[in-house]
């Protein structure tokens, strides 16, 4: 649930005044005046003619005639000023708002189960949709506020008039507000349900331009399909907001003729009462002037209403999303995670992904000793993955626990177990940035350590590569985007192989060597044979005296390992040395034999 609309008003106003509070303060002093000048124009002009209509020139009508001077200069500036003070402050909200949204992402979601649910996918949208349009929002709460200031004024200009006049004219507006309140939280609710049509759109579109999907799309000749399920997704958001459009227009039509109905009533009464005497010239034209700008300013309150409530509406998102229960709970006082002296075990772990998933885990007891080399086996999506990921506490076990050295992982601070290993992913990252910086995310305090880059790829067996290309390491390695140096540059950037991008991925694990844990799952898959036995003898060297964790379908990778574990159905199924498992003659044996066999056939 998205928080209420104070909590909402509150959070934005938090987030404004710690933008810039000499900024916030600047703009509510500009507003102020500005809803205040056309007040004051109205007053001045009604007191000249009152003057020049009755006993002509009198003493004050030269300050007067100044001071209107002074409030026409004050209304061609403000307006200027305020925009730029708005959009300077909105600019910082934006800032200060997408920085505290992503440093929730990340410090807050310290799992993956967040990423994973689409609800959540959706209120990041909007929470990253509503930081970023800070200016809107900003401006919007403060034209509102203008609008508040100058209706005020005109209302208690007019109540001394005719009080009757006013209650009609304020009763006309009054309908437009409590519509846009109700449209506005339509508004609001059509985004969150229109998210994850907009983000399969985005999908699609995405698919139809990138370089990843393009082979496949070019060769299944899949583009009419996804282009035409593209536009069935923006059609479906079309028909929602014409709907929602065709609402608005219905209602706020109907209104504005009954608002500019009560004006016409108003101004012939105003005439008539100056023609019998009641009124003066200047009465009828402040008249005038306060009816237009009562409903001017209705119209302006009622619009920047319905915007910032629905702004508002969609930074309770953003809230929501900053206040959110954390995925892992992480104990107040962590047991810090100290060098690994005796070993990493699994006791007793059961796992699904949520309640509505399949037991993937079903009581997986393991021990890594510190020091010692453990292979994990078995066929596709028997968990091994799985069980990397709660090594890292990506999840908490549903039942069972993991511990480091006796203690349970859920006791220690996840940022600071992670510290302590070292893995390369099945599915590991391409990032489109140059060679370095590919490297060097894997420990950042290397960026900038030339040295300590090249001796990881150089582990890794990708230096050669990387040193080779245009730039070294500076190369992006994407065609994605370019660097400034090659702006002009058509051939800036290059694309890695994919078991380049493999050693890549090695090279950024070496570069945290010396962790307690290293975790490799098939970090060999995309090699071809030759650089398979050369990164697996590389990485052999790496586990040497160190606690490791290797997952491989190829079982002539695993053989050396002190302990091989087959995972089936959830379970430990095998485990031991290669000699053992393979006089047990169990999975293992035929695994080995079956790929064995093959390498044989292939020779002959
Ligand atoms: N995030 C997820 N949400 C729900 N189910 C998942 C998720 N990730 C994996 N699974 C499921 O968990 C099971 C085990 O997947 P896992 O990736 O751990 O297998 P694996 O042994 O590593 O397989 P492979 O050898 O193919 O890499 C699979 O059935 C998969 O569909």
């Amino acid at each position: 649930m998205a928080p209420d609309l104070l909590t909402s008003a509150r959070a934005a106003a938090r987030a404004a005044w710690d933008a810039s509070p000499r900024l916030l303060i600047g703009y509510l002093v500009v507003m102020a005046a500005q809803g205040l000048a056309p007040v004051s124009v109205a007053w001045l002009t009604k007191l000249v003619i009152d003057d020049l209509a009755g006993s002509g020139a009198t003493a004050r009508l030269a300050p007067l005639a100044a001071g209107l001077a002074v409030a026409g200069l004050a209304t061609a500036a403000l307006p200027q000023l305020a925009s730029y003070t708005g959009r300077e402050l909105g600019r910082r909200f934006t800032v200060r708002a997408t920085e505290r949204l992503f440093a929730a992402t990340t410090e807050r979601f310290l799992g993956l189960a967040r990423f994973e649910d689409p609800r959540f996918l959706d209120r990041m949208r909007l929470a990253q949709q509503s930081a970023g349009a800070g200016e809107g929002l900003v401006s919007g709460f403060f034209t509102l506020a203008q609008a508040a200031i100058t209706l005020v004024g005109f209302v208690g200009s007019l109540l001394v008039l005719s009080p009757v006049m006013t209650l009609i004219v304020l009763a006309a507006g009054a309908p437009s507000l409590a519509v846009q309140v109700r449209l506005s939280r339509r508004r609001a609710e059509l985004a969150m349900e229109m998210g994850p049509a907009e983000r399969r759109q985005f999908f699609y579109g995405n698919l139809l331009s990138s370089v990843a999907a393009a082979k496949e799309v070019r060769l299944f000749g899949s583009g009419g399909f996804l282009r035409g399920r593209l536009l069935g997704e923006l059609g479906q958001v079309n028909a929602a907001e014409r709907r929602m459009d065709l609402r608005e227009l219905a209602s706020e039509g109907g209104l504005s003729l009954l608002g500019a109905a009560v004006a016409g009533g108003g101004l012939v009464w105003a005439i008539l009462s100056a023609g019998a005497g009641a009124l003066t010239v200047g009465d009828v034209s402040l008249f005038v002037v306060g009816v237009a700008s009562v409903q001017g300013a209705l119209n302006a309150l009622v619009g920047s209403f319905g915007s910032t409530h629905q702004n508002l509406l969609m930074f309770g998102h953003h809230a929501a999303v900053l206040t959110a229960e954390p995925d892992l709970p992480v104990p107040a006082e962590p047991v810090a995670t100290g060098p690994l002296e005796h070993g990493v075990e699994l006791r007793d772990v059961w796992f699904r992904y949520s309640d509505e998933h399949p037991w993937i885990l079903r009581g997986v007891s393991l021990r890594i000793p510190r020091g010692a080399s453990v292979a994990l086996v078995g066929l596709n999506g028997a968990g091994k993955s799985t069980l990397v990921k709660l090594l890292c506490r990506f999840y908490d076990p549903t039942r069972g626990s993991i511990l480091w050295d006796g203690v349970d992982l859920r006791e220690m601070d996840p940022a600071a177990l992670r510290e302590r290993i070292s893995a390369v992913f099945q599915d590991h990252m391409h990032y489109d940035l140059s060679a370095a910086d590919n490297v060097a995310i894997g420990d950042l305090s290397a960026l900038g350590a030339e040295d300590r880059i090249r001796e990881a790829a150089g582990l890794a067996g990708v230096h050669e590569t990387l040193a080779a290309l245009p730039r070294g390491y500076e190369t992006l390695l994407t065609r994605t985007f370019f660097s400034e140096e090659d702006r002009e540059d058509p051939e800036t950037g290059v694309v890695l192989s994919g078991g380049q991008w493999q050693r890549v991925a090695l090279a950024r694990a070496f570069l945290r060597r010396g962790r307690d844990l290293m975790i490799l799952d098939e970090p060999s898959s995309g090699l071809d044979p030759e650089a398979e036995a050369e990164v697996h003898a590389r990485t052999r060297a790496q586990r040497e005296g160190a606690t490791s964790l290797l997952i491989s379908h190829r079982l002539n990778t695993v053989r050396d390992a002190d302990l091989i574990v087959v995972l089936r159905d959830g379970v430990v199924a095998e485990r031991g040395r290669h000699d053992d498992l393979m006089a047990a003659d169990g999975d293992y044996a035929r695994l080995f034999r079956l790929q064995s066999a093959g390498y044989q056939e292939a020779a002959r």
